[in-house]
């Protein structure tokens, strides 16, 4: 049992009332979505790390005072009648809340179900006779007595009517013989002004009005009110309160002349409480900051709406808002390296990211790999029909493999309409995570992976003599030879290490200016850094003015079929598979050679689509999901080390690029020839045989799930 102290009592019982301050779960929604996933992601869309996500910790009963956490929005507040008079407080165990345009908003604040059960009726009937207590004082201590549990009891559950939390997950979880989350109620929590923002809402759903739904001015008894609800489109807001559908009846009462008296009764009070409309109960869940990650709560809130639409279907307009361009309800595979990440890979999907999902009401399939491997031969035999994501709990290596398998079916054009591919950062490198979730914390990557839109990215094609007759390798992240390359994959002897042995080997590599000689030549979309700026700074633009007219042609659409699915007018065929630049050919008239000067002094030779090769590594500051080409980066091994350090230490921020030593083009293709016998290439982060290795983009292959449909920012147009 935990108390409050008195500074917090302070914090929620007197500031807030109080109108200091009032706490928001995040931030306004940037750009034109709401997916406004983390608090701390500022509308430049940074990177957000671990470390960020720590302070969003208790955003929810954030310091008052921080003005970097809280939002101040003015609005009257819904005080008490009288400040004195203590039976004037409403005993409530719903909050009360309106829509704005950037989330729910709570107008009053409801007591909790649980608390008022065990603790705060006795507490406030004693309270009630000290009349010259204030109401703040008041408030700071029914707030320490809603800290003493936010769950119902199941006894609380039957009095009150409500489902227990393993009825209410939808989502089916085969193969995996677990429990289904259960997630708590945060009533009598939440404070008047706090914003939920759309980007965090999961689910809403009509809830009949609970029973025990009342104030101490009320005359009807808790165990006599049971209105009921309707998820229908009911244009009839009297019907939403006192009409029960028959798909909810595992929830609900089904409701009797008794009871159809009491919701008379409650709608005369309801209406009496609404000015500008009526009141609807409606239960959200929302995903809500725990510690370093994100957890799924649910709150019961009446919710009013002006006048002017009186007949708006609430959960409707909730769900339409919360996933404004997003597919609800996703049919997910998820795919598990039980040896990713250390073998915590399940561990950390079974608790950061399954509950976000189901909550979410996505249905959920799990897959285990079992060998190296495994995972391109679930993707080749999969039912596309059933699912519409594959979800890769691991690291890159999985995605990897399910790109490839899917690559390897006979219907693969399908297969790639049909599904998206994305990552749950549950590996040691999860760099697909970083660039399109803007995370590597594995809840708000789950987040981000229901309310992301489905975007289509480029990938890239790779042949080499040993395989390419048999299937050619897709490779969604990078190439690399050289420095990088044997940093990478031949320092897996000191795997002990983690992430610093990459790092060691390439300063080993570095300081020994050990060279990599090859040939290498270039089919260019932007050769020189000006034109490359010219490029990203276009295509950029296009792919953000194309993401704002799919934004608003969803919003025009009305009803649940409105998720976006503008991908599908954007289907592939199987002549995009088709290789421009088969291996057997000579290398095209077009292409260049590069120097050979260079070439034979070769030090990184790097190549990739996503901006992030690690979560602190922003290799390709320039990369965008779909401009048709790939990022080349490549550094001469005769640059003096003073030289290199800056290079290497600008990794992070991506400024390394802008080093007059590196070169850095895009590129539509490329041949490289190797000149050594004892090395060896990476794709993806897999070793590659070292042979003649010839890469080539294939344009808007795969779709996976981005926020805001784009990369996470790098900031590369203002280096
Ligand atoms: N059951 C298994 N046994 C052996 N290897 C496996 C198994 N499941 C997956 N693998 C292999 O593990 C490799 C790495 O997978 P993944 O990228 O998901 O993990 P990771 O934690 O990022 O690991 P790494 O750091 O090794 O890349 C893949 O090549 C995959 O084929």
């Amino acid at each position: 049992m935990k108390f409050c102290s008195n500074e917090t009592k302070l914090k929620r019982g007197l500031l807030f009332p109080l109108g200091l301050s009032s706490p928001s779960l995040t931030e306004p929604s940037f750009d034109n979505s709401d997916t406004d996933l983390n608090q701390d992601s500022n509308r430049s869309g940074s990177f957000i790390d671990s470390r960020t996500l720590a302070k969003t910790d208790n955003d929810l009963h954030t310091d008052p005072l921080s003005s970097t956490t809280t939002k101040n929005i003015h609005v009257p507040m819904n005080l008490p009648r009288s400040l004195n008079n203590l039976k004037s407080i409403k005993i409530r165990d719903f909050n009360e809340a309106t829509l704005t345009d950037d989330g729910i908003m709570i107008t009053s604040q409801g007591i909790s179900l649980a608390s008022r059960a065990s603790n705060s009726e006795a507490f406030l009937e004693g309270q009630n006779n000290a009349s010259d207590t204030s109401f703040f004082e008041t408030e700071s201590l029914v707030s320490c007595v809603t800290c003493l549990s936010d769950n119902y009891s199941s006894e609380q559950r039957d009095r009150f009517n409500l489902s227990s939390p393993s009825k209410r997950l939808s989502g089916s979880s085969n193969n995996l013989g677990d429990h289904e989350a259960s997630y708590a109620s945060v009533a009598g929590q939440m404070l008047v002004n706090t914003v939920i923002p759309y980007g965090r809402i999961l689910h809403a759903e009509y809830v009949n009005n609970p029973k025990g739904y009342l104030d101490n001015t009320d005359t009807v008894k808790a165990s006599d009110t049971s209105s009921s609800h309707s998820s229908s489109n009911s244009k009839d807001s009297d019907n939403q309160v006192t009409t029960t559908t028959t798909d909810h009846k595992d929830r609900f009462l089904t409701v009797g002349r008794k009871n159809n008296e009491v919701n008379a009764n409650a709608n005369d009070k309801t209406k009496k409480r609404s000015k500008n409309g009526e009141p609807k109960f409606v239960e959200i869940t929302f995903a809500k900051p725990r510690r370093h990650d994100i957890v799924p709560k649910r709150l019961i809130l009446s919710i009013s709406f002006p006048s002017s639409s009186p007949n708006m279907d609430i959960v409707e307009e909730i769900l339409k808002r919360s996933y404004k361009n997003a597919r609800r309800q996703r049919s997910i595979l998820v795919i598990i390296n039980p040896f990713g990440g250390k073998r915590k890979a399940k561990k950390l999907f079974m608790s950061k990211c399954k509950p976000i999902l189901l909550a979410s009401k996505c249905s959920i399939d799990t897959a285990y790999t079992k060998y190296n491997k495994h995972a391109v031969d679930i993707a080749r035999e999969v039912d596309i029909d059933k699912y519409d994501t594959i979800a890769c709990a691991s690291g890159d290596g999985i995605p990897y493999e399910v790109i490839n398998g899917l690559f390897q079916r006979p219907d693969r054009a399908e297969a790639f309409n049909k599904l998206a591919v994305t990552q749950l950062p549950c590996g040691s490198g999860n760099a697909m995570s970083v660039s399109c979730h803007w995370t590597n914390n594995p809840s708000y990557a789950a987040l981000c992976l229901v309310k992301s839109v489905e975007a289509r990215i480029d990938l890239m094609c790779c042949s080499q003599p040993s395989y390419y007759k048999e299937f050619p390798r897709l490779s969604f992240l990078s190439q690399t030879y050289g420095v990088i390359a044997e940093s990478d994959i031949n320092t897996e002897f000191i795997r002990w290490m983690g992430p610093a042995r990459f790092e060691l080997g390439v300063a080993f590599n570095v300081l020994q200016r050990k060279k990599y000689p090859c040939e290498i030549y270039v089919k260019y979309a932007a050769k020189l850094k000006n034109d490359l700026k010219v490029h990203y700074l276009e295509h950029k633009n296009r792919a953000s003015l194309r993401f704002e007219n799919e934004l608003e042609r969803n919003q025009d659409h009305d009803g649940p079929e409105s998720d976006s699915h503008s991908v599908d007018a954007d289907k592939i065929t199987e002549k995009d598979f088709k290789l421009k630049y088969p291996l057997d050919d000579p290398v095209p008239a077009d292409w260049e050679r590069i120097d050979p000067n260079l070439t034979d002094n070769l030090g990184i030779f790097y190549t990739g689509k996503m901006p992030y090769i690690a979560a602190d590594t922003k290799f390709f500051p320039a990369a965008l999901p779909a401009d048709g080409s790939m990022d080349l980066v490549i550094t001469d091994a005769r640059t003096p080390v003073t030289r290199m350090a800056p290079i290497l230490l600008g990794l992070d921020k991506g400024s390394h690029v802008l080093q007059p030593e590196v070169i850095h083009s895009k590129i539509l293709a490329y041949r490289l020839v190797p000149k050594i016998t004892n090395s060896l290439f990476s794709v993806d982060g897999e070793k590659f045989p070292l042979e003649p290795l010839q890469v080539e983009v294939m344009p808007r292959l795969c779709k996976t799930l981005l926020r805001n449909g784009s990369y996470v920012d790098t900031d590369f147009d203002s280096m």
